[in-house]
């Protein structure tokens, strides 16, 4: 029981470096009313200045959402927490709620900490959370395509969202029932959210297929997600080792690997490091497909050949072994938006006036026009990458300037690790820095769980 376990808030929240504060998410539920108040107990106990703020979504999608926020309003009010409830406007798609739900949960969540400068989200993401999202994953064909050591790792301890909020999961290791047994000793209810037990949903499925098993059913999928969670973790370790060594980028948009990649010892390692990199150059959040990776690999260690896969053109010839976009299917000319992600590719902020701007692709003709110094890489192959590079036109005149006046550029276009750039599970670390550091995307923002448990 809890009760006797007086250290359990210290055994939860210890680890996390709680500086930049905390928003916590809480629904109202059992789980993250549990996770505010303990929350609350060790930042009192510590004696800890950290900021604290609850937020609360209201998705509207039930009758009761709005009832339920100001359920969690009160007690907030009640303990002295700065609370706060987000509606969720949008428009509502008629499949995929779940997801799309979740998507507008968290931008609206890290909105929040962006508005009020907090780094750190914290979730009620329990152990029964994560026992059925490993089953469900052991369900899907696609997550057992990705099986590389990857998709049954389960949720991470950490992750972190637009390369800027981190999102900590600090219950995973405990189970609900415990936190509500914590509730009723504290004399604190919790709303049952109907759609936790509505059958037409997948978790639902899962939830119910789960309280009919054993105890140790649920202990194996935990054990087996822990398991996998290293494996995975190493495997990005051995990539990351792989692109540091072997992958360059002589020019923007290009990447270069030695070939000697190709002979590395662990193929394993070697197919995970050219999915990322292949997800990168394309622009692409999945990984390509693993059994067409490692294809891919076996046909490039027989010769030279040219080949595209995840919008990436893989062209191996006597100068190495180049990765780079493809032409095909490049966003169109378009009114350039501030803070944007464009192609996937490339982090777009405005000099310039909101509006006054088209962001386009170069294009084969504009490249043909640049200067580039011949070197030990083919310039047909820089302009080929520069070809798919984002440039800019004045959407508007401007009248504020006189004609031949020099500007300043109108943008800047910083590049991303797209496979990881929305959600970079703490797993994933390794790797994600590794790509970061080789196409000069922004460095990683420290981890709240520093070294020990970071991922
Ligand atoms: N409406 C909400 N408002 C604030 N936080 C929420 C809300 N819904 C869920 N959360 C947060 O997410 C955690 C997990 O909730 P739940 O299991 O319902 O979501 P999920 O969709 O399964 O999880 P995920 O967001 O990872 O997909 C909760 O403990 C809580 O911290």
């Amino acid at each position: 029981m809890l009760d006797t376990e007086p250290d359990l808030s210290t055994r939860l929240f210890s680890p996390i470096d709680f500086t930049r504060g905390a928003i916590a998410a809480v629904s109202g539920g059992s789980d993250s009313t549990a996770l505010l108040l303990l929350l609350k107990q060790y930042l009192d106990r510590t004696a800890s200045p950290a900021k604290l703020l609850a937020v609360t979504i209201d998705h509207g999608l039930r009758q009761g959402s709005a009832a339920e926020a100001q359920a969690v309003a009160k007690l907030c009010a009640e303990r002295g927490i700065a609370h706060r409830t987000l509606t969720w406007s949008g428009r509502k798609p008629s499949t995929g709620l779940p997801a799309a739900a979740r998507e507008a949960r968290y931008h609206l969540l890290a909105e929040a900490a962006r508005a009020e400068g907090i780094g750190l989200i914290v979730t009620g993401h329990t152990a029964d959370d994560q026992a059925e999202t490993v089953l469900m994953r052991h369900a899907r064909d696609r997550e057992l395509a990705d099986m590389a050591g990857r998709g049954l790792a389960g949720m991470a301890p950490a992750t972190l969202y637009d390369w800027r909020e981190w999102i900590v999961r600090p219950l995973l290791g405990m189970r609900r029932s415990a936190l509500r047994d914590f509730l009723r000793h504290e004399h604190v209810g919790w709303a049952d959210d109907p759609t936790n037990i509505d059958e037409a949903f997948e978790r639902p499925r899962v939830r119910a297929a789960l309280a009919g098993e054993s105890v140790g059913y649920m202990e194996n999928a935990l054990l087996l997600a822990g398991q996998a969670a290293v494996e995975r973790r190493q495997l990005g370790v051995s990539a990351a080792g792989l692109i540091h060594r072997f992958a360059s980028q002589p020019s923007t948009g290009l990447i270069w690997l030695d070939p000697a990649l190709l002979t590395a010892e662990d193929d394993r390692a070697a197919v995970y490091a050219l999915r990322i990199l292949m997800a990168t150059a394309g622009g692409v959040a999945f990984l390509p497909d693993q059994a067409r990776s490692e294809a891919l690999l076996g046909r490039l260690k027989t010769g030279f050949l040219c080949a595209t896969l995840s919008r990436t053109v893989v062209d191996f010839r006597r100068a190495g072994l180049f990765l780079r976009r493809e032409a095909r299917g490049l966003p169109p000319a378009a009114i350039a938006v501030d803070n944007t992600v464009w192609d996937g590719r490339r982090h777009i902020t405005l000099n310039d006036r909101p509006g006054a701007l088209l962001i386009a692709p170069l294009g084969a003709t504009a490249a043909r026009r640049l200067a580039i110094d011949e070197g030990e890489t083919p310039a047909s192959l820089m302009r080929a990458a520069m070809a798919a590079e984002p440039t800019s036109r004045q959407a508007l005149e401007n009248p504020g300037l006189p004609p031949r006046q020099p500007r300043p550029p109108a943008f800047a276009a910083r590049p991303v690790v797209s496979p990881f750039s929305r959600f970079l599970p703490s797993f994933d670390l390794a790797p994600a820095r590794a790509v970061a550091e080789l196409i000069g995307a922004s460095p990683l923002p420290a981890s709240p769980l520093g070294g020990h448990g970071a991922n």
